[in-house]
C-alpha cells in the first residue's frame, strides 16, 4: 500500500533562518515559503535527489504545529509522507486495522495539491504520518 517517500516535514522556529541553512550552508535546492491557510502552516519545500524536506512554521493561532514547537524549541522531525495510489482505499484499510486517521476522515489538499491524511502518532511507533495520493 505505501509508496515511495514523498517528504520528511521538519517544524522550525525560524523558517528563514532555517531556509537559508539548507540553501547556503548544506546547498541544498530551496523552495519559495507557500502559505497553507487551510493547514495552519507556512511550507517551504527543499528538493533532493531522492525526497524532499519540508520546512513547517505555524500560520495563525490554531497552527496543529504549535504545541509541537512548544514541547520542541529548537523544532524537530514532525512527519514523514509516504505515497500511495488511492487515499480512500488506503483510509478503509487503516481504519478497519484500527488507527486513527485525523481530523474528519476526509483527505485535504496538500502542498501539492494532492488529497492528503494524517495517522495518528501514538499509533505507529510515535511518528506522524502523512499520506498523499499520487
Ligand atoms: C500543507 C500540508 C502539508 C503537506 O505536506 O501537504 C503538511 O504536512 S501540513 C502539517 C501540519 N498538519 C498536521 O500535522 C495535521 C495532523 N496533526 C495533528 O492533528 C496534530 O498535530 C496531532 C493530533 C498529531 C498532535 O496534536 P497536538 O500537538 O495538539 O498534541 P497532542 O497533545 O494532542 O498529542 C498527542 C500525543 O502525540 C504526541 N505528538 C504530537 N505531535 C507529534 C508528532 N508530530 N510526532 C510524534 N508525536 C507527536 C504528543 O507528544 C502527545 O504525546 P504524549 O505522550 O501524550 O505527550
Ligand atoms: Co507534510
Amino acid at each position: 500500500m505505501i509508496g515511495r517517500l514523498n517528504h520528511v516535514a521538519i517544524a522550525v522556529p525560524d523558517l528563514e533562518a532555517a531556509a537559508a541553512q539548507y540553501r547556503d550552508t548544506l546547498g541544498a535546492t530551496v523552495g519559495p515559503p507557500q502559505d497553507e491557510p487551510d493547514h495552519g502552516v507556512t511550507v517551504v519545500f527543499i528538493g533532493l535527489p531522492n525526497t524532499k524536506i519540508e520546512l513547517l512554521y505555524p500560520l495563525g493561532d490554531a497552527s496543529p504545529i504549535a504545541g509541537f514547537l512548544e514541547k520542541n524549541p529548537a523544532g524537530g522531525i514532525h512527519h514523514i509522507c509516504y505515497e500511495v495510489g488511492d487515499i480512500l482505499a488506503a483510509r478503509d484499510r487503516l481504519q478497519a486495522a484500527g488507527a486513527r486517521v485525523l481530523g474528519t476522515g476526509e483527505p485535504k489538499i496538500g502542498a501539492h495539491g494532492k488529497p492528503v491524511l494524517f495517522l495518528h502518532p501514538k499509533d505507529f511507533n510515535g511518528t506522524l504520518i502523512e499520506l498523499e495520493q499520487v
